[in-house]
């Protein structure tokens, strides 16, 4: 591994206002190398941060989300069966409780998964394969799909300019930065709406297993449960990545990782939420395009070199589609016995 420099056990706090085209105009360039060199620390010391989206997701849009989509968990049990992934392309629709398998062991939660279009020719044929379908949204409550439909549009705007600010970070030029963004403006990105009941009394669970993300960024919004997301740091230790008011927790994922040769590494999580109450979670995965190649990028190269750490050459040729399909395919157990 590279040497590591003083790394830190809290996540900073990034403001991202200087690369988003609504609040950029009240920015400096200096404020934007400011967001840049952040980000750029963060990225290669712990791999999660905080982001301060302040004027442009508002607090009561990021409250009415998490409202709506407890409303849609607390529905009768045959109402979200309506929507189950396996009545789609078994990707898109909602998963029941220890649905989803970490690791080979069963989460303690349940879930609704939306993705991108289908990247396949519209046949019928490809309708039934992984990922080929359409995304099956909840009919109650009613407000819950189109307030999705705007987190989706707004997230996509995050996503570009979080990958601005990363780019400028890693120190890349002008066309550099053109030509990651053509492999990442057709976004694959997906989104999940997560319910965690509290685990079982007595019983050593977690609720969503240790992992990395797959993609690029994922913008996590949660309730408010101190001590249920927990980040591995490099010291070895589990962090409470609890919750800031006007934040999202962003953390990079396994292309990010293989982009920069290991400079930027895919940070182990996992929530273990025993607090009684009914916590909700919303994450959005910002990923590249479903083709694009994740190759070793020259501006991380020059950067590890100039920071004097090691590279690891990733191996062999990779897209994001074949990643996250191979992820996908091994995701769930559609089975109901107890894992
Ligand atoms: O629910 C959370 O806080 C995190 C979920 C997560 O890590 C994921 O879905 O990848
Ligand atoms: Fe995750």
């Amino acid at each position: 591994m590279s040497p590591s420099s003083a790394a830190p056990d809290t996540l900073p706090i990034i403001t991202i206002a200087p690369y988003l085209p609504t609040l950029a105009a009240n920015h400096s360039d200096t404020d934007r190398a400011a967001t840049a060199k952040a980000l750029h620390e963060a990225c290669r010391d712990i791999g999660f941060l905080y982001l301060n989206v302040d004027g442009f997701v508002s607090p009561d849009e990021m409250q009415n989300a998490l409202d709506l989509a407890r409303e849609f968990f607390h529905r009768p049990q045959e109402e979200k069966d309506d929507i189950l992934l396996t009545k789609a392309d078994g990707a898109r629709g909602y998963q029941r409780l220890r649905q989803n398998v970490t690791m080979g062991k069963a989460d303690h939660h349940e879930g609704l998964d939306m993705y991108a279009p289908s990247p396949f020719p519209d046949t019928p044929e490809n309708a039934k394969r992984h990922l080929g379908g359409a995304n099956q949204y909840p009919v109650n409550p009613p407000a819950l799909k189109p307030l999705l439909e705007d987190w989706i549009v707004k997230m996509k705007t995050l996503g570009k300019a979080v990958m601005h600010g990363m780019c400028d970070g890693l120190g890349m030029d002008e066309k550099e930065w053109q030509d990651m963004w053509a492999i990442n403006n057709d976004s694959f990105w997906s989104m999940r709406l997560i319910g965690y009941p509290a685990l079982p009394d007595g019983q050593d669970g977690i609720s969503c297993g240790e992992h990395k993300d797959y993609g690029c960024l994922t913008f996590l919004h949660a309730d408010d449960c101190p001590g249920a997301l927990q980040v591995l740091s490099k010291s070895g230790a589990w962090l409470n990545a609890d919750m800031v008011r006007g934040c999202f927790v962003v953390n990079i994922g396994a292309m990010w990782e293989r982009w920069t040769g290991g400079l930027y590494p895919a940070t182990l999580h996992r929530v273990v939420h025993r607090s009684p109450t009914y916590r909700v979670s919303i994450p959005f995965f910002f990923e590249p395009n479903f083709d694009a190649p994740i190759d070793l990028l020259p501006a991380a190269k020059r950067k590890t070199a100039a920071e004097g750490r090691k590279i690891e050459e990733p191996e062999g040729k990779l897209k994001y589609g074949d990643y996250l399909l191979s992820k996908v395919t091994s995701n769930f157990k559609y089975d109901d016995d107890e894992a």
